[in-house]
């Protein structure tokens, strides 16, 4: 019975997609592309740049666009997901790191930021439809939305710990702001990576299903519960709860990208990005 419900939604949804959705022309770029369902308002934010949707400064370009645009159309949500099958995001492009131009990868980091702020901050109500793995980057830009409905079989973290790297403050406001401290805390030093089931258990997603489609649709719903809400109202208060971490970074915004390239420009930061981008690239082999 239960199932027969699901499907009966699932076929409203393919017929919703195949009729309803309309390109974000101004918002769709190369790496993203945004389609807004004219019946509901929502706008569903894709990341396209396969196979792993890292994120390279060109990615992170498009996504902030992307975002700004839905936020200019007062879409009445924004869904983030992949065209991956497999992948949500890989996190950040680990090449962009590994023997960088030094001004290319300030500028990298400053576009990490303004995605972070304005996907954090965001007036639109935000939803990650998570559709494949998550890990770091993958996961903060899925933290930084209001709910998250994840694919079983997966995992998601902030992994930072596990590859020798401390996340930034903002990265850990964004998981303090999702998870009890102690369980942030505890993920965070181990660089914990959940699988779907250990994400839903601790409260990192908030829902587990079994398809892209039906975890559109609990997105969709999720918008829905605002529908007696005042926007302004909302949104006011969503602001105020987020105000401290956002604040903090764009209080130090210069010298978060300083302390970033530093760091990176270590002689053993950057041995160990060549050993990891090796390791990935082997396991691919
Ligand atoms: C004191 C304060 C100082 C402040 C300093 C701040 C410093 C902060 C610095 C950095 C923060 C970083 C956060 C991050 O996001 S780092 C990235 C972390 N990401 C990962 O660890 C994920 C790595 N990837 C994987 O685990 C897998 O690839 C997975 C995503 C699970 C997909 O697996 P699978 O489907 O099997 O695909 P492959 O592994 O075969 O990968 C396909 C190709 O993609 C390449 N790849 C994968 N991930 C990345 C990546 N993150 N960057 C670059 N390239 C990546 C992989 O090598 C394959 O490439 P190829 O086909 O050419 O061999």
């Amino acid at each position: 019975m239960q199932s027969a419900l699901i499907n009966g939604k699932k076929l409203c949804c393919s017929m919703l997609l195949k009729n309803c959705f309309r390109p974000l022309s101004a918002a769709s770029g190369k790496l993203t592309n945004v389609e807004i369902n004219d019946k509901t308002g929502v706008a569903v934010l894709t990341m396209n740049r396969l196979p792993v949707n890292g994120l390279n400064l060109d990615l992170l370009r498009d996504l902030l666009q992307s975002i700004q645009e839905i936020e200019k159309n007062k879409c009445r949500g924004l869904i983030l997901t992949s065209a991956s099958n497999t992948i949500f995001s890989a996190g950040l492009d680990i090449t962009e790191m590994y023997k960088p131009d030094q001004e290319r990868l300030k500028q990298f980091w400053n576009a990490l930021q303004d995605v972070w702020l304005a996907l954090y901050g965001s007036a639109v109500p935000t939803a990650a439809a998570i559709n494949g793995h998550s890990p770091a980057g993958g996961c903060l830009l899925a933290s930084s939305c209001e709910y998250r409905v994840m694919l079983p079989k997966y995992t998601i973290g902030l992994n930072e710990t596990q590859l020798g790297i401390v996340a930034p403050k903002w990265f850990m406001s964004t998981f303090r702001n999702v998870l009890p401290r102690r369980i942030a805390e505890q993920a965070l030093v181990q660089g914990k990576m959940f699988t779907s089931d250990e994400a839903l258990k601790v409260g990192l997603v908030d829902e587990l299903v079994a398809s892209k489609e039906e975890a559109l649709i609990k997105c969709e719903k999720f918008f829905a519960s605002f529908s007696k809400t005042d926007p302004i109202a909302r949104y006011l208060t969503k602001k105020q709860l987020r105000y401290n971490d956002m604040k903090e970074l764009q209080d130090e915004k210069v010298q978060d990208v300083e302390n970033f390239v530093s760091f990176v420009n270590q002689p053993t930061v950057q041995k160990s990005l060549g050993f990891y981008l090796e390791s990935l690239k082997k396991k691919a082999k």
